[in-house]
């Protein structure tokens, strides 16, 4: 999958992507990212890219002039490619838009800097999302996130080929459950005897068990949207006793 950022700070996607799972999902080829610096758009003589807002109001925005020659430039090199715009205003990210985008020929995510950009830009834009109710001073992290999320998605990418798909989000809709290695203790707490005992059909139960626990206590909207098996509601209804609740 082909990944095209525009950014005024170039350095900061790829110096991000020469370590992890990116890193190696680019030294693999499994995708491709390339950088547009809308500087290098810019018919002014300082390579202009942000101007004062009409109406007044602190701080600059990006013209659009530069951003829709770089866009133009992107959507030639990766055709049928959507471009997105991560802003605070737009829809919030979860894991099923993620999946959606896996399945996309490639992805161009515009990053925004300074207060924002020209809202004529927008035009050009075929979706905005938000990855959260935060304000960041640039779009590069959430383009980082958005692109490090599908690429995960991407077969071939992780190393046990289904965990993609075991992502506790991605195929129950639960949170994911306590997980432990070694050493055994660790200050003086041990590791619950379940996962020792070697029985596969009991530690799934318990893992499912924590899971559907856990959501209950931290999460409980999630379980509202996914309801409850017969059989899981047993299960949390015993981890709420053992809990003593
Ligand atoms: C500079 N700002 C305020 C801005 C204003 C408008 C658009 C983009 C930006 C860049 N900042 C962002 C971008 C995305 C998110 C998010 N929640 O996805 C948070 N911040």
């Amino acid at each position: 999958m082909r990944f095209d950022v525009l950014t005024i700070f170039p350095g900061l996607i790829h110096g991000y992507l020469q370590e992890g799972i990116v890193g190696r999902a680019l030294t693999r080829g499994l995708i491709e990212v390339h950088t547009w610096n809308p500087r290098d758009f810019s018919d002014s003589a300082y390579r202009r890219v942000d101007d004062r807002p009409f109406g007044g109001g602190p701080g600059m925005l990006m013209m659009a002039p530069p951003l829709l020659a770089a866009i133009a430039a992107a959507r030639q090199a990766n055709p049928g490619a959507p471009v997105i715009y991560l802003s605070p205003q737009g829809q919030r990210l979860q894991q099923r838009a993620v999946q959606d985008f896996a399945a996309a020929p490639g992805l161009i995510l515009l990053a925004g800097r300074y207060e924002g950009i020209d809202e004529r830009v927008l035009a050009a834009v075929d979706a905005e999302w938000s990855i959260g109710d935060y304000v960041l001073a640039g779009g590069e992290l959430p383009a980082l996130v958005l692109m490090e999320a599908v690429a995960r998605q991407l077969p071939g990418l992780l190393g046990h080929a289904d965990s993609a798909a075991e992502d506790s989000f991605a195929a129950s809709g639960l949170l994911d459950c306590p997980h432990y290695t070694r050493p055994e203790v660790v200050a003086g707490e041990g590791v619950p005897e379940v996962l020792l005992s070697g029985d596969h059909g009991r530690i799934r139960r318990w893992r499912l068990q924590q899971s559907l626990g856990r959501t209950a206590e931290r999460r409980p909207d999630l379980l509202e949207r996914r309801g409850l098996r017969p059989d899981e509601q047993i299960l949390l209804e015993e981890y709420r006793r053992q809990r003593g609740e």
